[in-house]
């Protein structure tokens, strides 16, 4: 489904990444681990179009470089970064709504989307109407990962949402993604965090990047 090759990066003219090659299939989850600073972040960046880069990108046998950053949401890749990027002003329910907007979805399958989002993370019907800005930081998380499920058909780009969660809200997120799995197991999903250990129960793959290059690429034991 997604297949890097030899993939460097840069971030103004800073090489990042050196010689990133994988591939993540239909169904996987891969647990993006690496020490702060690695290239976790740039990584999921690149593979939405926010970086410098050179190397080869496929999505779906496609070349992923030629699809221009605005529109690799559209061809069904949700991605929740580390920083949310909320709107403050708008509603929960009007961020959560604007990726599927700007993808031009009719109403219909907007619904039906919004349905799915409510089916994986409950509480956000009830925050729905509340603007962005008044939510806790924890929150916001469950709110980014809701707006990037509305387009993520294929694959679903989480940067560290467990960082800074209390126990009962990662515990929360934790099954949230569990819901996501049932309803959608050819979903391929990667998350970054710099604990290895934390991810290791649902991932089915590890890959450890350090120094902005891939250091291993293994399969878990444990698997969901
Ligand atoms: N805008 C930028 N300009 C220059 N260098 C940058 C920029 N963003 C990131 N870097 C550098 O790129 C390297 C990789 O950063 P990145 O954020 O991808 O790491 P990370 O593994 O996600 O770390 P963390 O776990 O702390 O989020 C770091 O050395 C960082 O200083």
């Amino acid at each position: 489904m997604l297949a890097l090759s030899k993939v460097d990066a840069s971030i103004n003219n800073i090489p990042i990444l050196r010689d990133i090659s994988f591939t993540v299939g239909p169904a996987e989850t891969v647990a993006l681990v690496g020490r702060n600073g690695a290239g976790k972040t740039t990584l999921l960046r690149t593979i939405m179009g926010f970086t410098t880069c050179h190397g080869e990108m496929r999505f779906e046998g496609a070349d992923l470089r030629a699809v221009d950053p605005h529109r690799r949401p559209g061809l069904g890749i949700g991605y929740a970064p580390e920083d949310r990027r909320l709107f403050s002003r708008f509603t929960i329910t009007q961020n959560i709504l604007l990726p599927a907007q700007v993808a031009k979805l009719g109403e219909t399958e907007t619904a039906s989307r919004l349905e799915r989002v409510y089916h994986v993370l409950p509480e956000l019907r009830d925050l729905g109407p509340r603007p962005a800005g008044s939510v806790s930081g924890g929150q916001g998380k469950m709110v980014a990962l809701g707006r990037a499920l509305m387009l993520s058909s294929r694959l679903l780009l989480l940067d560290e949402p467990f960082q800074g969660l209390a126990p009962v809200l990662a515990q929360r997120y934790a099954e949230a993604l569990g819901r996501l799995r049932e309803i959608d197991p050819t979903l391929a999903i990667i998350i970054t965090e710099s604990n290895p250990e934390l991810l290791r129960s649902f991932a089915s793959r590890t890959i450890t990047v350090e120094r902005g290059q891939i250091d291993s690429d293994a399969s878990n034991e444990r698997t969901t």
